[in-house]
């Protein structure tokens, strides 16, 4: 089997998130973005130690599983949805295998999960109160359009006019807003040349609410007069209501939704919405768990898991806009909220002022740094971190409190397999588990954990835990290169290449083989990483403890 070869196999299984396996003649090629039971042609584009990576390149045969015509026009270019045309149910059955089976070897075969199944959301489709569209064109010089960016491609973005992930208010919207500008001439951005002018529509919804923010994100290369755009949102038939229009310049090389300035068109920054009775105010970047109704499912498996919190002391690690923390406040003795953002800190103090709520208290910092200096001491943890997992030297810290009962949010089931060794070799054992899909159609799923202590009194036994217990190899060298790409791509919008790591790794001392990627002779030209991308890079060695 070589690179640039074309095959025909049918995938047999997937693995979370999207990794079908083929079999072709008996080895084991990897084929993302599949469904089990598709005939499907691919091309091996990487063959490294003995491991074949084949690229989808054609569905020749729909598996039995695909039941249904799919939902919207953009399938399966896009590759958001790659599950729409499962059957719900069928889908929530593959998640559900994919988890436990990865839980099930990070604790050892034959080690109970106390698995209690998946549950599904309560809506399966317009279930997403923010969603981020990109301005761009479907090919080379077509017309502007407005949506998600094609499956694969950095540049192409399809129109999302019919997206079923969103309340048709949102569509409304994005079609509204897409004419404005056609009818504009306005130009999208291209980030090779950073030229051009629209980059993104961030929408949000309360779902409960039914109020709408809208945000256009340009460049400040050109200027239009909003007025007009402004009195055709709000003339829109809309179920929900317009509470704000916002316009965001961002004129930097990144390509993520942030702000350089952002001018309030219409209304207010901000908007509400209702959770298990409690009222939250969500402001433009706050974390907010993208699907609410799923997001109270999620919740109350967590206030069920951590049990009795009667005169507890509770902290919540990575606590967002913290909405966990007032969930336990009303029947806790304190709760400490730990999160990075400090917009969302702050966000979170507000709300528990609006919730009546006097006995949580919410620290902005990194939750590596923030447990040095606190001196409470926890009775039970709620961890719910981003997709990457616990920091592996802020997990020994974690354990170290030596707490009964630690309830583990997950949305990326992998980093939470990776780190579920650490909790058992400190003494814990899962006690309950099961997954909460926020996702439907997507290949994303959250799981819930109760890691405890259970018969051993955790108070007399003091964790003496170091980083030699810890299977750390993913870890080595702080992290590999592919983690590295992947951090630096989910927290800047960047691409950045080997070349450009090694560069940044040598200029901050980091230990790279001795010629890997240096320039064969000392006349040839190589391209150096730009500051912008070196930024993204040292902030991802930060987050790795590398520096
Ligand atoms: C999955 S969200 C959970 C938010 C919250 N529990 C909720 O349900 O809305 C993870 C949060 O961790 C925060 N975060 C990421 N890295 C962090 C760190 N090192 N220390 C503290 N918070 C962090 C993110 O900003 C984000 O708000």
């Amino acid at each position: 089997m070589k690179k640039g070869e074309i095959y025909e196999g049918i995938i047999e299984k997937v693995d979370f998130p999207n990794k079908g396996y083929v079999n072709i003649d008996g080895e084991k090629v990897i084929v993302k973005n599949g469904i089990p039971g598709q005939k499907v042609r691919f091309m091996i584009n990487k063959k490294r130690s003995g491991r074949a990576e084949g690229r989808l390149l054609e569905i020749l045969e729909n598996s039995t599983l695909e039941v249904r015509e799919p939902v919207c026009k953009i399938f399966p270019a896009c590759g958001g949805c790659m599950y729409q045309t499962m059957s719900y149910e069928e889908q929530l059955k593959m998640k559900e295998t994919q988890v436990k089976g990865l839980l099930q070897e990070a604790v050892g075969i034959g080690t109970d999960l106390h698995w209690e199944g998946i549950h599904g959301s309560p809506i399966e489709f317009g279930y997403r109160n923010k969603m981020e569209f990109s301005f761009g064109d479907e090919y080379k010089d077509g017309p502007l359009s407005l949506g998600l960016h094609k499956k694969g491609s950095t540049y192409d973005v399809l129109t999302a006019s019919d997206c079923k992930l969103v309340h048709p208010d949102m569509t409304a919207i994005l079609s509204s807003v897409l004419d404005f500008f056609t009818e504009l001439g306005a130009v999208h951005y291209k980030k090779m040349q950073h030229t051009g002018y629209l980059r993104h529509l961030l929408l949000r919804r309360g779902v409960t609410s039914g109020e709408i923010l809208v945000h256009v994100i340009t460049t400040n290369q050109a200027e239009y007069d909003y007025a007009p755009l402004v009195s055709r949102l709000l003339a829109l038939p809309l179920e929900g209501k317009i509470v704000g229009i916002m316009h965001i310049i961002n004129d930097s090389l990144s390509d993520v939704v942030q702000s350089d300035e952002t001018r309030l068109l219409y209304g207010q920054d901000y908007f509400y919405e209702t959770l298990l009775g409690l009222r939250f105010k969500i402001s433009t970047f706050s974390f907010f768990q993208p699907n609410s109704l799923a997001a109270e499912v999620l919740y109350s498996i967590v206030r069920d898991y951590i049990g009795d919190t009667k005169d507890k002391e509770v902290f919540d690690l990575y606590s967002g806009t913290g909405t966990i923390a007032q969930l336990l406040a009303s029947v806790a003795k304190e709760v400490i909220g730990v999160e990075i953002v400090e917009e969302a800190v702050e966000a979170a103090k507000v709300n528990a002022a609006l919730n009546g709520l006097t006995n949580c208290r919410f620290i902005a910092g990194d939750v590596l740094k923030v447990l040095d200096n606190l001196t409470e001491k926890p009775d039970m943890i709620i961890l719910d971190p981003p997709r990457d997992g616990i920091h592996p030297k802020a997990l020994p810290k974690i354990l170290a409190y030596g707490v009964e009962n630690i309830v583990y949010i997950s949305c990326k089931p992998t980093s939470l397999a990776r780190d579920l060794p650490a909790f058992l070799a400190a003494g814990y054992e899962v006690q309950r588990s099961c997954s909460v899909d926020q996702f439907c159609e997507t290949v994303h799923v959250e799981t819930v954990v109760l890691l405890s202590k259970g018969e051993v009194d955790s108070k007399k036994i003091r964790v003496e835990f170091s980083l030699e217990d810890m299977d750390m190899s993913e870890f080595q060298d702080g992290a590999t290169y592919t983690q590295i790409k992947d951090y630096v791509l989910e927290h800047s919008g960047l691409k950045v290449s080997n070349l450009y790591i090694s560069q940044i790794k040598r200029k901050c001392g980091i230990e790279v083989g001795k010629n890997y990627n240096l320039p064969k002779s000392e006349d040839s030209r190589q391209p150096q990483c730009p500051p912008e991308k070196e930024k993204a890079i040292r902030e991802a060695f930060k987050y790795f403890g590398m520096i």
